[in-house]
């Protein structure tokens, strides 16, 4: 099977060279100075540099090259996976969505977002604790593979799995979507935490309160809890919470270190997506009745309405209450 990798940034490159392993890959990147590097250097410099890339990946600039893959990993930032999709060149090759986010402009689940763009394509999600380097380094690493379809699960799972990369499947796709796209406000806020230098209990308080806020989003939106206790949910929640190296926890370091928000983020090279999903997923949560205060946080963090002083002692003068509720 040939893959077709959408995306050259460090996960859609880390996830090439997995696939590379096990044969062709073609890697589609938006930056020509990424598929120049790519294809002649070996190195993707601009997003994931000094990690050398097997001779069995190809680089382009034409999506259109991509129309005889066998399957396609689609790697763009959550914001930006409608318009590749929308300039797919073949409408029945399975697609499987790699991004964690929740598109803006309509609050849908990436997923949600391919069903509309591709209505009826076979689909799956890829997501779990994966720091792209480590997984290009070839360092272990597990993930959560859902796919509706066992069958297809099992024949894309074949293909992509390695040694050292070590797929799960379930069939439970928007818990796996909802774990990944929440995890990253929850390691902003983790980040703001450890940046105020607020010590070990507030960080290990604010990953099990978080941890309760994706249990209540995912359960109204129709997941399982048993996938958010999972790779995709707590594992990457753990992850990203506890490591400079995610994007998302070092945008939450400087909000608590007292820089604004704008500073940080104007000029980015790469994503930090929690940073697009925190307002959509409060705006969500509102209109769903759930009480996300962690979430509420950092979109005030965010906006700039309020300063990291005044949403802790926020969070911890609310009402007592069950830690079950
Ligand atoms: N980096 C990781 O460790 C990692 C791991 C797992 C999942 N992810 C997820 O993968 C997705 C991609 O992240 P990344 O880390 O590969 O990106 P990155 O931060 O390394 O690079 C930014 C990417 O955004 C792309 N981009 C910018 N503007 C675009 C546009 N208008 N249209 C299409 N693409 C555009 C760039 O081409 C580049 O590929 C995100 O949803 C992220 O959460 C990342
Ligand atoms: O660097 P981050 O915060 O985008 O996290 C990367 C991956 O999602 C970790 O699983």
């Amino acid at each position: 099977m040939k893959v077709g990798v959408i995306g050259g940034g460090a996960w859609g490159t880390a996830l090439a060279e997995v696939a590379a392993s096990g044969g062709d890959v073609l890697l589609w990147a938006r930056e020509p100075e990424v598929v120049q590097g790519v294809n002649t250097a070996r190195e993707n410099t601009l997003f994931l540099p000094g990690v050398r890339l097997s001779e069995t990946i190809t680089a382009t600039s034409d999506l259109g090259a991509l129309g005889d893959c066998d399957m396609l990993l689609v790697v763009a930032p959550a914001q930006h996976v409608r318009s590749v999709l929308e300039r797919v060149p073949s409408r029945g090759t399975p697609i499987v969505l790699c991004a964690k986010g929740i598109e803006a402009a309509t609050r849908k689940l990436v997923g949600e977002v391919a069903a509309d763009v591709l209505p009826g394509a076979p689909l799956a999600v890829l997501s779990g604790p994966t720091f792209a380097r480590e997984v290009a380094m070839g360092l272990p690493t597990a993930i959560t593979f859902a796919c509706a379809d066992r069958a297809l699960a099992d024949r894309l799972m074949a293909r992509i799995a390695a040694p050292r990369f070590r797929p799960y499947w379930t069939d439970d796709v928007i818990g796996a979507e909802v774990g990944g796209a929440i995890k990253n406000v929850l390691a902003i806020a983790c980040g703001v935490v450890v940046g105020r230098k607020l010590g070990e209990n507030a960080r290990a308080a604010l990953i099990s309160r978080g941890f309760a806020e994706m249990l209540r989003f995912g359960i109204a939106k129709g997941a399982r809890s048993e996938t958010m206790r999972g790779l995709s949910g707590l594992g990457d929640l753990v992850l990203t919470c506890s490591s400079t190296q995610s994007r998302n926890f070092s945008l939450g370091y400087g909000l608590g270190e007292g820089k604004s928000a704008r500073d940080l983020l104007s000029d980015r090279l790469t994503v930090a997506e929690g940073a697009f999903t925190a307002p959509v997923l409060d705006a969500a949560a509102d209109e769903l009745g759930i009480d996300m205060p962690i979430t509420r946080a950092v979109c005030s963090l965010l906006d700039g309405s309020a300063s990291v002083d005044a949403v802790i002692a926020d969070l911890l003068s609310r009402p007592l209450r069950d830690e079950d509720a």
